[in-house]
C-alpha cells in the first residue's frame, strides 16, 4: 500500500536520523497527518560499529574541504554508500525486532548524516542516497530535507520544532521550551499562540564526549558522574561564553566542531568534565536572552538528559521546571527519529517544515526530495 494517501488521512511513517554523536541509527514508527494528529509507535536504536563510526569520523574530516553539496570527494563516496546500506539494514532489523509489516509503511524520511553545516557559505551536506533507500527498502524515501531551506537563505537547521510544537500541544505551560541535548544542542521555544523560536544553543555533549575519549578512553561521561565529581573552572566557562555566537541574534546554527576542549585542557579529567557540563547547560540557559518570556517548563531530549551534571546545573539558572522528555510521556531518545518520520509526511504533503522563527527564511517553507522504488526488472 504505497499509493497515494488523502490529505487529512493517517500516513505510517518511519523516521531514520543519525545525529552528530555518531552513535548510531535511530529509527521510529509514526502514524501521522503531518499536522496536530502524531500517534507515536515503537522505536529502536542500531548502534555503529567501530568501523562505520571511522569511516564517518574521516568523511567529516574531508568534507571540510567541499565547494559544492554534490561533491563526493575522498572518503565522502565510499561513506555515502556505507552509511545508506547501514540505514537498510537498520530499517529491516526494525522490522524484524518489532514485528511490523514493511509493507504497511507508506513513507521513510531519511535525514542521513551531516558532515558539513555552513549555512552562511550557503552549504549544508548530509549524506544519504536517498534512491538506494528507496530500493533496499521497496519504500518510497524523503530525504535531504535541510537543502532547499539552506538555498533558500536559512540556517537549514533546526528542523525538529514543527515536530516539538505538535507534541506539546495538549501541555497546560505555554511558553514551552524543548531542548534536544545530543551532540550539539538546540532549542524550540514555542509562545501562546504556537509562535516558534528555534536555534542552536551552543555544544551539547560532543565536547564531553572528545573529552573523555582523550582522557579516558572512555565514549562518554556516563550519568554525568565524572563531571559530577569535579569542580567547575569559571573562568574557562566565561571564556568559552565569551564567543560571539551566544549574542548573535537567532535564527543561527551550529557545526559539531565549532568549539572545542582547549579551554580545559589544563584541567583534570573531573574538572574538566564539569567545566564541560557547565558551558552545555549555560549556553543553554541564555538561550532565555532571545526568548520573548520565560518558558514554564523546559522538555529535554537527546542523550544529555541522562547526564545529571547538565540536568542540575541547567536548573539552577532557570525559573521553571527541567524535565526529562519521559516525564511528559516522550521519547528523549526517539524524538529525533520520530520528527523525521513527521517531516517526511510534511514534505509529501507540502506543508511547511521550515519557518521565519526555526530557520530565518523570509515564508514558512516545504522541503524535502522524495526518491520512489524503481521497478524491479525481470531477466
Ligand atoms: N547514559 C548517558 N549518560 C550521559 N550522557 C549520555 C548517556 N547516553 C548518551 N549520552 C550522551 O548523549 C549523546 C548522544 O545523544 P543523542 O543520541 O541525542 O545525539 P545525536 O542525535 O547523535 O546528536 P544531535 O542531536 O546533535 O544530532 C552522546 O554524545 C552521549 O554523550
Ligand atoms: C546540520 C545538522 O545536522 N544539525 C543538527 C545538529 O544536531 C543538533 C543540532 O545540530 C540541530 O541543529 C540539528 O539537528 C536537529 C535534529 C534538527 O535539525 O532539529
Amino acid at each position: 500500500m504505497h499509493g497515494k494517501v488523502p490529505m487529512g488521512k493517517l500516513m505510517r511513517a518511519i523516521g531514520l536520523m543519525s545525529g552528530t554523536s555518531l552513535d548510531g541509527v535511530d529509527v521510529a514508527l509514526l502514524e501521522t497527518d503531518g499536522e496536530d494528529i502524531v500517534r507515536r509507535g515503537q522505536a529502536r536504536t542500531y548502534p555503529y560499529d567501530d568501523a562505520m563510526r571511522r569511516l564517518l569520523i574521516n568523511a567529516i574530516a574531508d568534507a571540510g574541504g567541499l565547494k559544492s553539496r554534490g561533491d563526493r570527494i575522498r572518503s565522502l563516496a565510499e561513506a555515502e554508500r556505507a552509511l545508506t546500506e547501514r540505514h537498510a539494514v537498520a530499517v529491516s532489523q526494525f522490522f524484524r525486532d518489532t514485528e511490523i509489516d514493511g509493507a504497511s509503511v507508506d513513507v521513510i524520511g531519511f535525514h542521513g548524516q551531516t558532515v558539513l553545516h555552513r549555512p552562511e557559505a550557503g552549504l549544508t551536506v548530509q549524506l544519504g542516497l536517498g534512491g538506494l533507500l528507496a530500493n533496499f527498502t521497496r519504500c518510497p524515501v524523503v530525504y535531504d530535507l535541510r537543502a532547499a531551506d539552506v538555498d533558500a537563505g536559512g540556517q537549514g537547521a533546526p528542523l525538529v520544532p514543527v515536530y516539538h510544537r505538535a507534541l506539546t500541544s495538549k501541555l497546560p505551560q505555554r511558553p514551552v521550551a524543548v531542548v534536544n541535548i545530543g551532540g550539539v544542542a538546540n532549542v524550540t521555544w514555542i509562545g501562546r499562540d504556537g509562535h516558534l523560536l528555534a536555534f542552536d544553543t551552543g555544544p551539547g555533549n560532543a565536547l564531553l564526549d572528545d573529552w573523555m575519549a582523550r582522557k579516558t578512553g572512555a565514549a562518554l561521561d556516563s550519568g554525568g558522574a565524572t563531571a559530577s565529581n569535579g569542580t567547575v573552572d569559571e573562568e574557562a566557562v566565561r571564556l568559552c561564553l565569551s564567543h560571539a555566537y551566544f549574542t548573535e541574534t537567532p535564527p543561527k546554527s551550529l557545526d559539531r566542531n565549532t568549539f572545542s576542549t582547549d579551554l580545559v585542557d589544563h584541567l583534570s579529567v573531573e574538572d574538566g568534565a564539569a567545566t564541560l557540563a557547565a558551558f552545555t547547560a549555560r549556553a543553554i540557559a541564555r538561550a532565555r536572552e532571545h526568548m520573548p518570556a520565560e518558558p514554564e517548563l523546559w522538555i529535554i531530549s537527546g542523550g544529555g538528559r541522562k547526564n545529571r551534571a547538565i540536568m542540575r546545573m541547567l536548573a539552577e539558572r532557570v525559573q521553571y521546571a527541567v524535565v526529562p522528555a519521559e516525564t511528559v510521556e516522550l521519547d528523549g531518545d526517539s524524538l529525533e527519529a520520530e520528527a523525521w518520520a513527521y517531516l517526511a509526511v510534511r514534505s509529501i504533503r507540502g506543508l511547511p517544515i521550515t519557518y521565519p522563527g526555526t530557520t530565518g527564511v523570509a515564508e514558512p517553507m516545504s522541503g524535502g526530495l522524495r526518491a520512489d522504488p524503481t521497478a524491479h526488472v525481470i531477466n
